[in-house]
């Protein structure tokens, strides 16, 4: 058998372009590499911040193990004076492989105080929030609801007597329920509740709360507090249930930057009502990024123990091949390399859209609204469902051990499935980006510039300019194909809709009813939307020739892959031809072969930490065998020969003598 060491050395010596080159364009320039080096080494040499045994872990071991490397975490950051939070989301990302109990803190509290409060309750928030003298969740969804934020139960009525809110849960579905971070650890909360003035309703606002005393973490006078126990994935957060009886807050406590209400009562509605969902939309948008790092992640483990497990001789007395030289190993294994850097390119497009629309709808342009909810929400759902499934496709190519936590991929799949379910469940985020997409379609003084491919309406008959398998190298025939099938697709859905109208079906029956061409729509958009932007980004990109091959070649599969996949909504209005068809399938092919010797480079250029992929697999030295026997050793069933339940159990049913 070959050493998986020099397995990996000789795949590293066959990649024909410098992969710190790539590393520096995956993380936006030298300056961020370096950075992102410093913060590593901040870290990664501290034993608290070891993962080795993670896996061995109880659910309660877990939260308790989360616990202690967020302290110490937030020692660090104080230590070195690290307060940006792209610093922050660095080292989650490539250290700290975990949701860790102050997630929730970090990536909505804080940023719902910083969006929605008065100048004056920023002031008093968030030193207190920066500090971490107090940490903080989102609480919205309920027991009874989660993507109806209008059917919240919970209740805020103002009692200008003593100009202060008085929250309550009214029932038992009223009772906040998934909120990360809630079970066991925060002491503050942003809650959504209902806003009643003198008996009337005025929908939904924010209410800070605090949950627990700050001298020994006890529950608050009226608030019921835990966690909802254990669920799929996530178990390092303590997601949990929040009830109110009577909490009273001061009238200063709703955040009110959009809304205001007066110590009279008097209430000042939002310029719009949609501005309270906006820490969401931010949460949306990170979920995409959250979705390129993990997929990445995976593609690296499996890739790398691709290269290192041989099974099957070709021939008598030769070596058995690498796994990854199985064509339909690298049908399982490329596309999702290629995703992952489509989605590494669509995330940074997605955080920049992000602080450029925030910023116009800070300044008072509130038609940015709906252009990034439009955007963020179809990206989330695209991204997170694409890459759980990537993630899914990693681990069953590694085999019987990619069922061993120790593979790494058990725990990534488990800890990123949720992500189609939180900020709004896939499908809902998929509708809400499909009406976006019909809105500008019939009316063109909204479509922003990103979308104005949607104004162009498809020529009946029209087809696919590819004449050869070679065509199929040209960006601009790829992206041609998917702007006419989103295009198809999104006339069709307005069509669809306006069929049910004039059926006589009222506007809700008709929108329920239209609901699937809706999904096919925005889902087609997305894909149009994710290549677009990897062939133009890649373009742009000032770097090596082989970089640029390598790159525009993912680019090729990703595309190609997402034809192949969906054959039947380019085939149906003969766009592409059945012969077409086939050079797609023998493109495919090629590209594998193309990109065949760069793989671990393309994968290796990621950068991630051992520590950081927690994987036997995947180790950056392959040593995967000595690493899964190890680790085995370690298992707590191992910790004696001779295991207590045969004293108890076992024993008195084996014969003692045969
Ligand atoms: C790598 C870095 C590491 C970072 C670490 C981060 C890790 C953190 C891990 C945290 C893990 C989990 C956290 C999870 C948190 C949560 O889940 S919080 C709860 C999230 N909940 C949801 O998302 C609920 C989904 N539901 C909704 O958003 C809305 O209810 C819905 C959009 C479905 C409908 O809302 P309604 O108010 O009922 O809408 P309606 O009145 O029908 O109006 C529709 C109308 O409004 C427009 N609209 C809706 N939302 C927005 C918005 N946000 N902005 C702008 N416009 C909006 C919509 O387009 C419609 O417009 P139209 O003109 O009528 O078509
Ligand atoms: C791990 C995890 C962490 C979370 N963290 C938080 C948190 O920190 N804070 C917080 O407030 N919440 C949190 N949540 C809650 C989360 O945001 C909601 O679960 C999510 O928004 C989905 O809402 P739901 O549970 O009500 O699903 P439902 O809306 O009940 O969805 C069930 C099904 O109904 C369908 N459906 C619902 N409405 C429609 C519609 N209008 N049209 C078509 N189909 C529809 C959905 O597509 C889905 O198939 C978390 C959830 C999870 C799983």
């Amino acid at each position: 058998m070959a050493s998986p060491s020099s397995d990996l050395d000789r795949e590293r010596r066959k990649c024909t372009f410098n992969v710190a080159e790539l590393t520096d364009i995956i993380n936006g320039g030298r300056e961020k590499t370096e950075r992102r080096q410093y913060l590593e080494s901040l870290v990664l040499n501290e034993p608290i911040f070891n993962y080795d045994d993670y896996y061995f872990l109880s659910r309660e071991e877990k939260y308790s193990d989360a616990v202690k490397k967020t302290v110490r975490l937030v020692q660090v950051l104080k230590q070195h004076n690290i307060e940006d939070p792209e610093d922050y989301q660095t080292l989650l990302k490539y250290v700290l492989n975990l949701n860790l109990p102050i997630a929730l803190h970090n990536s909505m509290f804080r940023p719902t105080i910083r969006d929605q409060g008065t100048d004056e309750q920023r002031k008093k928030w968030l030193p207190l929030a920066n500090d971490y003298k107090i940490i903080g969740t989102y609480a919205q969804t309920e027991l009874g609801h989660g993507t109806f934020i209008r059917g919240l139960e919970t209740t805020s009525t103002y009692d200008p007597k003593r100009e202060e809110f008085v929250l309550n849960t009214p029932t038992l579905t009223a009772t906040k329920w998934w909120p990360g971070c809630l079970g066991k650890t925060s002491t503050h909360a942003v809650v959504m509740a209902q806003l009643y003035i003198k008996n009337q309703c005025y929908g939904i606002h924010s209410f800070i709360i605090q949950l627990r005393s700050l001298k020994d973490h006890s529950p608050m006078p009226g608030v019921t507090v835990g966690d909802i126990g254990n669920k799929v994935g996530l178990e390092t957060n303590d997601n949990g249930f929040l009830a109110m009886d009577n909490v009273r807050i001061p009238r200063e406590n709703m955040l009110m930057r959009h809304a205001q209400v007066y110590p009279d009562g008097t209430y000042r509605k939002p310029a719009n009502s949609k501005l309270v969902y906006g820490t969401m939309v931010l949460l949306r948008a990170t979920v995409v990024s959250e979705s390129a790092t993990n997929l990445s992640k995976a593609a690296t483990i499996a890739i790398r123990y691709s290269c290192v497990r041989r099974q099957t001789e070709a021939k008598p007395g030769e070596l058995e091949p690498q796994i990854i030289d199985y064509v339909t190993q690298q049908h399982k294994l490329v596309p999702q390399l290629a995703t992952a850097y489509a989605f590494a390119w669509i995330a940074r497009y997605m955080m920049s859209t992000y602080h450029a629309l925030h910023a116009d709808i800070e300044s008072g342009h509130l038609g940015a609204l709906q252009e990034l909810h439009g955007i963020s929400s179809g990206l989330k759902a695209f991204t997170a469902e694409m890459s759980v499934s990537g993630i899914e496709v990693c681990r069953r190519a590694c085999g019987g051990h990619g069922f061993s936590a120790a593979s790494g991929l058990v725990s990534m799949y488990k800890d990123r499935l949720p992500s189609c379910t939180y900020e709004g469940e896939n499908t809902v985020l998929y509708l809400q980006t499909a009406r976006f997409l019909l809105k500008c379609f019939r009316q063109p003084s909204i479509t922003p510039s990103s979308m104005s491919y949607i104004q162009v309406k498809p020529l009946p008959g029209a087809r696919w300019g590819v004449k050869s398998p070679e065509d199929l190298m040209k960006p601009i025939l790829l992206v041609e194909a998917f702007e006419h099938r989103a295009q198809r697709t999104i006339k069709s859905a307005a069509q669809f809709l306006e069929s049910q109208i004039s059926q006589g079906l009222d506007t809700s029956e008709a929108m329920n009813r239209s609901g699937i061409e809706f999904v096919r729509c925005a889902k087609a958009h997305c894909y149009y939307f994710v290549t677009r932007n990897f062939f133009q980004s890649t373009a742009l990109l000032k770097c090596s020739k082989e970089i640029k091959e390598s790159l525009l070649t993912l680019g090729v599969v990703f595309a190609l892959n997402g034809i192949a996949d969906n054959s039947g909504e380019f085939l149906e209005d003969c766009f592409i031809t059945g012969t077409q068809m086939e050079f797609v399938r023998e493109r495919i092919l090629y590209c594998y072969k193309q990109l065949r010797p760069n793989l671990v480079g393309l994968v290796d250029a990621f950068a991630f930490a051992d520590q950081s992929l927690n994987s036997a697999l995947g180790a950056y030295d392959g040593d995967v065998y000595n690493r899964l026997y190890n680790w085995a050793k370690r298992a707590p069933l191992n910790k004696t020969d001779v295991h207590s339940s045969y004293h108890k159990y076992l024993k008195p049913i084996l014969k003692s003598k045969i």
